[in-house]
């Protein structure tokens, strides 16, 4: 393997996070030295102070919108995993620019400080919000990969590649376990559209997306996981069979600000460019230089060829057996 963890240093932004924790977890059984966790919330970190116990995990507080707070925590990092986002959807649509400013600026001061630091590799996640973007969270992580691309194509001495996912089940404020306080306090469980889709994911799924994108992603890459779609209506049916709620009342509560009827993890352009993977897609970076002269008689084969992207309308669907197991396997977790 050309990227090996085992006794090595690795910073993860937005580290307190569900997803932070789950990376952690598996970094430590794979015997790094040492995990960094940065981010901004002293009593998220010192909750997982307290929980881990662990002399290998140390925490740093700071902003990625801060160069000089990343600065202290990038001295002798090998590997970054880059999850500090704003990423809630209706609270950037009301401030865009606090998105743009911890997405985007966010990401190219991590970038910079990473490449400055001679960090080996590093993987920025994103999001299929990103794709075609209509809110202004999709439109800051779109910008996002954008400013990662673009710095990959410098960065000759630290590798970058993205990551992006659809929607990870457990995730803190998303509608799983949001239902799930609902049922606690006896409130109706509210529902924004039957027909909107979504691709699912474990967090289990989105860490494994992101190690295959450590291990095997090529500097500039693009990888998604390939995952099943579901949609609202199969959502609640499910969830109401695995909590054996088979009345529980739902309102409608009308698309909410900024959402979509359904998302795309890969764009029409780039599913002519992925490689399939079998459980992946893989979208290397377009190498060609600002010089096009120099590129006009190939061109791009197959432009014609595919006209869809792939999207949670598209793609196929989970059974709902299926998604009443994976609810009743969380609900264990939870
Ligand atoms: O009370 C609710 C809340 C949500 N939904 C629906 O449930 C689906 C999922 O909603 P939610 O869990 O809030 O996720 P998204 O708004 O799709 O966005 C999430 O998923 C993204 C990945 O696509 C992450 O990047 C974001 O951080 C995360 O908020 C959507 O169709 C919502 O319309 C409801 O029907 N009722």
């Amino acid at each position: 393997m050309l990227f090996n963890l085992n006794k090595s240093t690795v910073l993860i932004t937005g580290g307190t996070g569900s997803f932070g924790e789950a990376v952690t977890n598996i970094l430590l059984s794979q015997g790094v030295n040492e995990v960094r966790i940065f981010s901004r919330d002293e009593k998220k970190q010192d909750e997982l102070r307290k929980k881990y116990s662990n002399s290998k995990i140390s925490f740093y507080i700071g902003d990625v919108r801060d160069k000089e707070s990343i600065n202290d925590a990038m001295n002798n990092v090998d590997y970054v995993f880059h999850a500090a986002a704003l990423k809630q959807v209706p609270s950037c649509e009301f401030f865009p620019l606090e998105a743009m400013k911890t997405n985007v600026i966010g990401t190219s001061n991590v970038l910079d400080v990473a490449i400055a630091n001679k960090v080996k590799k590093v993987i920025c996640l994103s999001t299929d919000k990103a794709v075609y973007p209509i809110n202004a969270m999709g439109q800051s992580k779109a910008l996002m990969e954008k400013v990662a691309l673009a710095k990959s194509r410098t960065s000759k001495g630290t590798q970058i590649c993205i990551t992006r996912y659809g929607n990870v089940l457990a995730s803190r404020g998303s509608v799983f376990p949001v239902f799930l306080e609902k049922v606690r306090g006896g409130l109706p469980l509210t529902v924004t559209d039957d027909e909107m889709t979504r691709f699912i994911m474990t967090l289990e799924e989105a860490v494994n997306l992101v190690l295959y994108a450590f291990e095997s992603g090529i500097n500039g890459d693009t990888l998604v996981q390939k995952s099943k779609s579901v949609s609202m209506k199969i959502f609640i049916d499910a969830f109401k069979i695995a909590l054996n709620i088979p009345d529980y009342s739902v309102e409608k509560i009308g698309i909410r600000h900024g959402e979509k009827k359904y998302e795309a993890l890969l764009g029409e352009e780039e599913l002519l460019r992925a490689v399939d993977l079998e459980k992946f897609y893989r979208v290397p970076i377009d190498s060609r230089g600002l010089n096009y002269e120099q590129y006009m008689e190939e061109g791009i084969a197959g432009l014609a060829e595919i006209n869809e992207s792939y999207n949670s309308n598209n793609a196929e669907r989970m059974d709902l057996q299926d998604l009443v197991d994976l609810f009743k396997q969380e609900l264990t977790i939870t």
